[in-house]
């Protein structure tokens, strides 16, 4: 059987909002929002992959938090995995795969025009940032 590779995705949370990122390539993707991430490398736990993709597309030190459940297919190959996340440092900055970010809070996470592909785990993540809101950590 042919090995999936996974996509790590970031819901990335800040002031009790989620960020959202317009990517710019590839063509078919261009200009649809995403969930910031990328492909696990060999000998990364997803974690990792997370915290380095972050870096290097974002500019910023992130902490992940935990896995939202669930796992969704991408193109052939590929399932995306998404993790939670908090802004540790540094404010995010469309480095790399990405030409626009922005935050959106819980009610307007349907304000962009997102993936097909990440719509559920854009609904969980918001569903859990809406949940965090209401019980901040003491
Ligand atoms: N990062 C990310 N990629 C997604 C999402 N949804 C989705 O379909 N994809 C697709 C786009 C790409 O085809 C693939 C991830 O590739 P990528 O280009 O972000 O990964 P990478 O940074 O590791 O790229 P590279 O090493 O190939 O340059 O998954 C998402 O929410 N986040």
């Amino acid at each position: 059987m042919a090995t999936v590779r996974v996509v790590v995705g970031g819901a990335v949370f800040d002031q009790g909002r989620l960020l959202a990122a317009r990517r710019s390539a590839p063509p078919e993707l261009a200009g649809r929002w995403e969930l910031p991430g990328g492909k696990l490398e060999p000998g990364e736990s997803a974690e990792q992959a997370l915290v380095r993709e972050l870096r290097e597309e974002l500019g910023v030190e992130t902490e992940p938090l935990e896995r939202l459940a669930g796992e969704w297919p991408l193109k052939p190959g590929y399932v995306l995995q998404v993790w939670t996340a908090r802004l540790v440092a540094g404010e995010p900055r469309p480095l790399q795969d990405h030409d626009e970010l922005c935050w959106l809070t819980p009610d307007r996470v349907d304000d962009v025009d997102w993936l097909e592909q990440d719509r559920p785990a854009v609904a969980l993540a918001a569903r859990r940032l809406a949940a965090m809101d209401q019980a901040p950590p003491r």
